[in-house]
């Protein structure tokens, strides 16, 4: 409900929204010019009877000297009957020039106020203010639920592409956008009469005046006691009028000044109300506080792109959501449940019910929250979902355990869940495992154990549905291409083959783009443009020929290298690891890019601890290799044989020695009394620990088994310190990238 309320106003408007807010970023840099333009004197340099009497000796038709919150001071005066405002310099009462508001500012003020359309579009403005206020405060709930509570908000965001900048930057701009909103709101509110008056109203005029000789305002002892920074306003007296008084307003409130005594009269601090209306304007146009200004300025600028990532993301869930011929509930032999937060798990339960539907089944397919209480004809109820948050139900299922209490099946019903998660979060697929639990529960058969799926894996998918298939008793090959890639073409150059030796033939592959040499000779520069942007610890999608489903392997380098660089070990029978290892240079393959932001050390200065084993040590070296700044990173890793699988050796050496790898621990298992990474990391416990003290972060790489193990070892070193690695992981500390 929350998601629909945020999701679709913020479509409806989000043009109007961007005119506003980019508009206001203009206007934001308004008040940074007047400062920049305006003089400003310390506190106690001038007082008003000085600045008063310097503006007389310039301007003797001086009628109204009125100072901005910027600092501008501004003189009306008339000359021969003609009526003048000049910018005035405090110091000297000399002029700065002739005050004629700008109508480039005018315009875009009108624009940002009104639409331009008077009444009506300042109507329309206020209900707009009112709305993105509403559209940060749901924004910043559903961010809270997916990320799993407010301190999760903190961390570092999850996800990719839209949503990823969409989470990012809404959590970077939202507090400012926020106070725009509001205080934009409350002003139209206020002009509209939707809130009660509050400006201040004047003291009335002083009963009695001295009505004697006026002295010269530079001698005013009441002004006197004014210091010009303070100043708001100062009307002057009617020329030969000794009853007339001067009117002044300072930042505390409204007076009167005699004349010809200089006392001061009828004095009136600003009422309250007046006050909190003098502040949301300033709080709306940051008028006189033009760093404020700025930081609203910048956070508008964000609506523009959090509108179109906002659509695209609309558009993806839209699209991957719409359940195609679904049965309806009486006749279904076959219900598909789907508990989906952003979509994906959606394309695979499309891809199961099409698959159901051809081997002959009546399915019936819909979100996990619309749970019926029976399904009268189904056998069989399949339940694919996400998870998200701390490990809580995505945005489809949120209501389905307690739907279930009501769930009364007429008859036996076989069940089985298929999880889809990420191995990257402490709780791995847990929502699925909830519902497999709360079903079992219910006394419903399970027909499979659960299948958890690690980021939308379709091999994985694909097995599933074979399990499935010989438990229904139909051939059910699943068909599913989650995201259809662009793909383009790498040429190898280089190979560096290890590992033979010890069973573990391992390569490290070079590829570039291919057919760069083929361009003009006076394009060459436009050459690394062309590769896609990506950095270490990337994945990169490989399509071998004949295969449906890429495999994955992590970068270890980025594009400002100009090459892709990946390690890879081949696999006892493996489709594409064969495929790859069996490329010489010049041979090209199918690939395409995708960011793993999750996977990074922190761009700051404090310790990093790599480790990994295998072919896990690419995306490692790559952060090492971009270690320029020389941050403190140690290395442990694990492989075979020193003389025969040591990847990166000579590398690593030229690391060590320029400093860019602080430390490097390595273990052998088939070398003399043969150890694992594991076994490194328990010898340097000490060391280990006092760098996470300090704040260090952690990045794993490589086969689940190794992974599990140094998960162990880092509980057990962290215990002393009352921590453990699920803490690390939830702070962002502890990151995985296991295959
Ligand atoms: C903010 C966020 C939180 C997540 N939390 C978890 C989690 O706790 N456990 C897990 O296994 N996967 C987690 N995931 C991964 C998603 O479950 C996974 O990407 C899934 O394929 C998304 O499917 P959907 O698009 O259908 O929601 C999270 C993803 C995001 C973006």
């Amino acid at each position: 409900m929350l998601r629909k309320l945020h999701g679709l106003p913020g479509l409806l408007v989000a043009l109007l929204l961007v005119v506003l807010a980019v508009s206001g970023s203009i206007l934001s840099v308004v008040p940074a010019l007047d400062r920049a333009r305006a003089v400003v004197p310390a506190t106690d340099e001038i007082h008003v009877a000085e600045l008063a009497g310097r503006v007389v000796a310039h301007y003797p038709g001086a009628e109204q000297i009125v100072r901005d919150l910027s600092g501008q001071v501004v003189v009306y005066f008339s000359e021969d009957g003609q009526a003048g405002a000049d910018r005035i310099d405090p110091r000297t009462g000399a002029s700065l020039g002739p005050y004629q508001p700008s109508p480039f500012w005018g315009w875009v003020k009108n624009l940002h106020r009104s639409f331009l359309l008077a009444s009506p579009g300042r109507f329309m403005a206020g209900m707009l203010a009112a709305m993105m206020g509403f559209l940060c405060v749901s924004g910043v709930l559903l961010l809270v639920r997916r990320n799993g509570g407010w301190k999760a908000l903190m961390q570092p965001m999850a996800g990719t592409g839209s949503q990823r900048i969409h989470a990012v930057l809404a959590r970077l701009a939202c507090l400012g956008l926020l106070l725009s909103a509001v205080t934009g709101a409350l002003l139209s509110a206020q002009r509209f009469g939707l809130l009660p008056e509050a400006s201040d109203s004047a003291p009335a005029f002083p009963a009695e005046v001295s009505g004697g000789q006026p002295v010269a305002v530079s001698q005013l002892k009441a002004l006197a006691q004014v210091d010009l920074n303070e100043l708001r306003e100062l009307v002057f007296p009617y020329p030969d009028d000794p009853q007339d008084v001067y009117s002044l307003t300072t930042a505390q409130g409204m007076g009167f000044v005699d004349q010809s005594s200089g006392e001061l009269l009828q004095f009136q601090p600003h009422a309250i109300g007046g006050v909190v209306q003098h502040w949301i304007l300033r709080l709306h146009t940051g008028e006189g506080l033009w760093w404020l200004a700025l930081l609203l300025g910048v956070s508008a600028l964000s609506v523009p792109v959090l509108s179109v990532t906002g659509a695209r993301i609309w558009w993806h869930r839209r699209s991957s959501a719409t359940p195609c011929d679904s049965a309806n509930i009486p006749d279904a032999d076959m219900v598909v449940l789907v508990g989906s937060e952003s979509g994906t798990t959606w394309g695979f339960a499309r891809a199961l019910q099409r698959s159901l539907s051809q081997a002959g089944f009546r399915v019936h397919c819909a979100d996990m929250n619309a749970l019926a209480t029976d399904y009268p004809k189904a056998s069989t109820l399949l339940l694919l979902t996400s998870t998200y948050g701390d490990g809580e139900a995505p945005a489809s299922a949120g209501r389905f355990l307690e739907r279930l209490q009501a769930f009364q099946p007429s008859s036996p019903l076989d069940y089985a869940v298929l999880g889809f998660g990420d191995r990257q979060f402490t709780h791995f697929c847990r929502y699925a495992l909830r519902v497999d639990e709360a079903l079992s529960s219910k006394g419903l058969n399970p027909m499979l154990p659960p299948e958890l799926i690690d980021r939308c894996s379709v091999e994985k998918f694909c097995d599933w549905g074979r399990q499935l298939g010989a438990r229904l008793g139909v051939d059910l090959a699943l068909h599913h291409d989650p995201v259809p890639p662009a793909t383009f073409e790498l040429e190898l150059v280089e190979r560096v083959d290890y590992g033979c030796a010890v069973q573990a033939p391992t390569s490290i592959l070079r590829f570039r783009m291919a057919g760069a040499e083929l361009r003009l000779p006076w394009l060459r520069s436009s050459g690394p443009r062309r590769l896609p942007a990506f950095e270490a610890g990337d994945l990169l999608g490989v399509l071998p020929p004949g295969a449906e489903a890429p495999r994955f392997y992590s970068l270890a380098s980025s594009r400002s290298e100009g090459v892709f660089e990946i390690c890879v070990r081949k696999q006892p029978g493996g489709l594409c690891s064969g495929f790859l290892h069996s490329l010489k240079p010049g041979d090209t393959v199918a690939a395409f890019v995708r960011p793993n932001p999750g996977f990074r050390p922190a761009a700051d200065t404090r310790p990093v601890i790599l480790i990994g084993a295998g072919a896990g040590i690419g995306p490692l070296t790559g952060f090492i290799r971009k270690n320029k700044a020389r941050n403190p990173m140690y290395l442990y890793w694990g492989g075979r044989s020193p003389t025969s699988d040591f990847l990166y050796q000579p590398e690593l050496g030229d690391y060590l020695e320029d400093h860019r790898l602080t430390g490097l621990s390595t273990a052998f298992s088939r070398a003399d009394g043969g150890s694992y990474v594991q076994d490194k990391l328990r010898q340097d416990q000490k060391a280990l620990r006092q760098l996470v003290e300090t704040g260090a972060q952690i990045l794993v790489c490589g086969g689940r088994e190794m992974a599990n193990g140094v998960r162990q070892v880092f509980d057990d070193l962290l215990a002393p310190l009352r921590l453990n690695v699920d803490v690390l992981q939830q702070q962002g500390r502890y990151l995985e990238d296991v295959f």
